[in-house]
């Protein structure tokens, strides 16, 4: 077998990729990569079926699991109080030490959502976790302001990519290799013993699951590799994202298969709406409304935070509640305090209602959601709260929410969806935009909308007219030419904005649905 590194290697970047770490990477790859490219398969399979009206359902060969009585191994001390955790980009220095010393219990380092994987950030942020586990992280920024750690920081759970990614500059035998393998075997590889020495341990958080055989894979993973380095079985933590609308039907099932290695379900709502659009995209009772009118008080969004709630009590485990998009707003007090306000609201609503924490994505929040949980939760989590009167139905979950299409929707959609894959392609993998944070599975909102709004018979906005081709074509060029006064032309043309619209435009118009959006981008990376 032939490792073949394809991106850059420079002596940094050495110190990540040795002979030893790509060896074990390798070994992942060579044991794994099959199973989840039939696992991959198995993804188009269910949509083929569901397109031809078979709706997603609890599954009746695992009845079993979600009425017997277990629980998952003893969640470790440090992650016993999670209360507010926040996000970022593993790949920004600057951002790791800021969340780390932000006063949040729990930082995940994201090479997901929030990272555009270029080569760089993936191979970064695996030296800025290291050098911050070491704890001898630093950061001096182009103004000589100078970055360290404080005395007390936040327990890392890193994000590795999805199953459906794959790390082209790494190839075994000419072929790439699988993103999440990459990002977990490295992360493992050079962290794990340490992180014990440090009295935490190799925690992740893993997104994307569509199933609880990708969960079982997971496991099957984390067996093998804690063999491999000889650290004990069990020291590996996950956290799973419930965030695709399959895996809300198998939350005991993978919470099962994983009951070893795993101490939380998180609801990653932006992923959960993108999901639900892409599933059942061809149903012909299936559109939602404008973006903006999509929230965890619509009746499917509830239904599925409070089974993920209850279903993670029962297994005593930890509930994660998720993202508001909010961020603070600069010179405008007002309109912040209104955002402000927003998160306030969403963060009670989590903590009401059962939810053990909660993530921010921006250290200005963290006082925000610590207040608001200090105040509901005096204890370090309320996995003791059992939900037993919440009965959520298959019917409950895939409740189809209500509301007008408009063109101020559609033109949002449009609008910044391009400003972010702009972004991305510039290697900038969480972006604000309007006084949002934006990121992969909220763009992936805004271009699923608009590629259902076409097709879908019921496409039509509020005054009558039919979302088509030719409209979505005349707005691309109106908004293109709103960003560009407002970025002025000479900014404007030094971005990526013809490569973004015209990637944006294909995935909208083809009458493929593409799976998602970083797969055609990442060629251009
Ligand atoms: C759907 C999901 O998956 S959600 C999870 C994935 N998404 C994310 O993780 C997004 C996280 N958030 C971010 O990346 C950022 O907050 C952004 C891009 C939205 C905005 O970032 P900025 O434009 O830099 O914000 P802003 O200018 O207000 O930053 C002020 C300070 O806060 C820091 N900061 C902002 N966000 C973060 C963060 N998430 N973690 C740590 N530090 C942060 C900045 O580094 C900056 O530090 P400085 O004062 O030392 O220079
Ligand atoms: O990963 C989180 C989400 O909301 O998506
Ligand atoms: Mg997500």
């Amino acid at each position: 077998m032939r490792i073949e590194i394809k991106g850059k290697l420079n002596p940094a970047f050495q110190e990540i990729l040795t002979p030893d770490a790509l060896e074990f990477v390798s070994a992942l790859q060579r044991k794994f990569g099959p199973v989840r490219k039939e696992l991959l398969q198995k993804r188009a399979d269910r949509q083929a079926k569901i397109d031809a009206g078979e709706l997603p359902d609890f599954l009746p060969e695992t009845a079993a699991i979600r009425s017997g009585n277990w629980k998952v191994a003893k969640v470790p001390q440090d992650l016993q109080d999670r209360r507010v955790e926040i996000t970022g980009p593993a790949g920004d220095r600057k951002m790791v030490i800021n969340a780390l010393n932000s006063g949040a219990k729990v930082f995940m380092p994201d090479f997901e959502d929030a990272n555009s994987p270029t080569w760089e950030n993936s191979v970064q942020g695996q030296i800025n976790l290291r050098d911050a586990i070491l704890r001898s992280i630093d950061f001096v920024s182009p103004e000589g302001k100078t970055y360290k750690l404080n005395d007390e920081v936040a327990v890392l759970i890193a994000r590795p990519r999805g199953w459906h990614l794959e790390e082209k500059h790494l190839q075994l035998d000419g072929q790439p290799i699988s993103a999440s393998l990459f990002d977990f075997g490295l992360y493992f590889f050079h962290n794990a013993k340490q992180l014990l020495r440090n009295g935490s341990g190799p925690y992740f958080y893993l997104p994307k699951l569509e199933s609880h055989l990708e969960a079982r894979l997971w496991n099957d993973v984390f067996v093998y590799a804690q063999q491999a380095l000889g650290i004990p079985q069990g020291s590996i933590k996950v956290t799973v994202l419930i965030e695709t609308i399959l895996g809300s039907f198998e939350m005991d099932e993978i919470l099962y298969e994983l009951r070893e290695h795993i101490a939380a379900l998180n609801c990653g709502r932006w992923d959960y709406i993108f999901s639900y659009i892409k599933k059942l995209r061809n149903q012909p009772d299936v559109i939602l409304p404008d973006r903006g009118l999509v929230t965890m008080t619509s009746p499917f969004m509830k239904a599925y935070s409070l089974l993920a709630i209850q279903t993670c009590h029962k297994r005593a485990a930890h509930c994660i509640g998720g993202m508001a998009a909010q961020i603070p707003i600069k010179n405008n007090p007002a309109a912040n305090e209104e955002a402000m306000n927003k998160v306030h609201a969403d963060k009670l609503r989590e903590a009401t209602n059962g939810h053990d924490g909660t993530w921010v994505a921006h250290p200005g929040l963290v006082p925000v959601a610590l207040k608001v949980f200090n105040e509901i939760m005096p204890e370090p989590n309320q996995v003791g709260k059992q939900l037993d009167d919440v009965v959520i139905t298959a019917a409950n979950l895939l409740e189809v929410p209500t509301g007008p299409i408009t063109e101020t929707g559609l033109r949002l959609n449009v609008s910044v969806g391009i400003q972010y894959v702009e972004a991305w392609l510039r290697g900038n993998g969480a972006v604000p935009i309007n006084n949002l944070m934006e990121d992969a599975a909220t763009a992936e909102i805004s271009r699923a909308q608009v590629w259902q709004w076409i097709r879908h018979p019921k496409g039509v906005l509020e005054d009558g007219r039919k979302v088509t081709v030719e409209l979505f074509e005349q707005i691309l060029q109106e908004e293109l030419e709103n960003i560009k006064q407002a970025w002025g032309e000479e900014a404007f043309n030094k971005g990526k904005f013809e490569l973004a619209s015209s990637l944006f435009a294909k995935m909208t118009t083809d009458s493929e649905f593409v799976d998602f959006l970083t797969l055609p981008g990442y060629q251009y990376l």
